[in-house]
């Protein structure tokens, strides 16, 4: 196994459940500080909603774009490609420093291939669903991931609600999988419905508007957080 894809599954794997603020909701023309303010909240993980205007109707950012912001911190990078054509790209990705690659199922029927050169690249390879997605579709390939992302809202905005049918979703994932396998959660996570998201089995909680816009990021982080442990010690919890 590639050294850095090996000691990054080793930290990932040992701790308890994150939250991963995504980007696409903090202020662009101060993208490296509203980086680092994540890290001062104390994030591990920043996500990067990459929007190509096909596979979602939103443009976001690139490979170019990372690549700059790379050098400049050091949380995991993971990338969310929110991508009709992943593959044309992954590359650019790779080379760009992205720790975590997570590509959609809807996008790429057959990921075989990607998701083996994700990892031959070093990077954690993650398949994403989208709520309409029959979530049984994601079986043949959970031994290939190393992340399942499951999509509790549909892909290409902040700020919409939490679709509470991610929660069996993410149920069905944690029966079926590895222990060692991350299921991350994406969409109208907030302080109403992260403890129900750890308990379903989330470990990556993708965190948009309700930490950007929070008016103290800080002591939201430091809430959710709380919320989070409390969903890990209530009976039902992850293992
Ligand atoms: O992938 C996406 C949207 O497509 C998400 O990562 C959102 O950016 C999360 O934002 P909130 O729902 O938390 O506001």
């Amino acid at each position: 196994m590639h050294p850095n894809r090996s000691q990054l599954l080793e930290r990932l794997r040992n701790t308890s459940p994150r939250i991963c603020p995504s980007l696409l909701d903090c202020d662009f023309s101060f993208l490296k500080s509203e980086i680092d303010d994540a890290e001062r909240c104390g994030a591990e993980i920043v996500h990067w909603d990459v929007m190509d205007g096909f596979f979602v109707p939103n443009f976001s950012y690139g490979p170019m774009v990372i690549r700059s912001l790379r050098p400049q911190s050091q949380l995991v990078f993971e990338a969310h490609l929110m991508m009709k054509e992943p593959g044309k790209y992954l590359d650019g990705f790779l080379e760009a420093g992205c720790d975590v690659i997570t590509i959609h199922l809807e996008a790429v029927p057959d990921p075989t291939e990607l998701l083996r050169a994700i990892r031959d690249g070093g990077a954690l390879a993650g398949l994403a669903v989208n709520p309409p997605t029959p979530i049984e579709q994601l079986e043949p390939w959970l031994d290939q991931i190393d992340l399942a992302l499951v999509m509790s809202v549909m892909p290409g905005f902040g700020g919409q609600s939490f679709d509470q049918g991610a929660l069996e979703r993410m149920r069905w994932v944690r029966e079926r999988s590895r222990p060692e396998l991350i299921i991350e959660v994406d969409g109208g996570v907030n302080r109403t419905t992260i403890s129900d998201a750890v308990r379903a089995g989330a470990r990556h909680m993708v965190v948009g508007s309700a930490f950007y816009r929070a008016q103290d990021r800080a002591a939201e982080f430091q809430q959710l957080t709380q919320l989070v442990n409390e969903g890990v010690s209530s009976p039902g919890a992850m293992e």
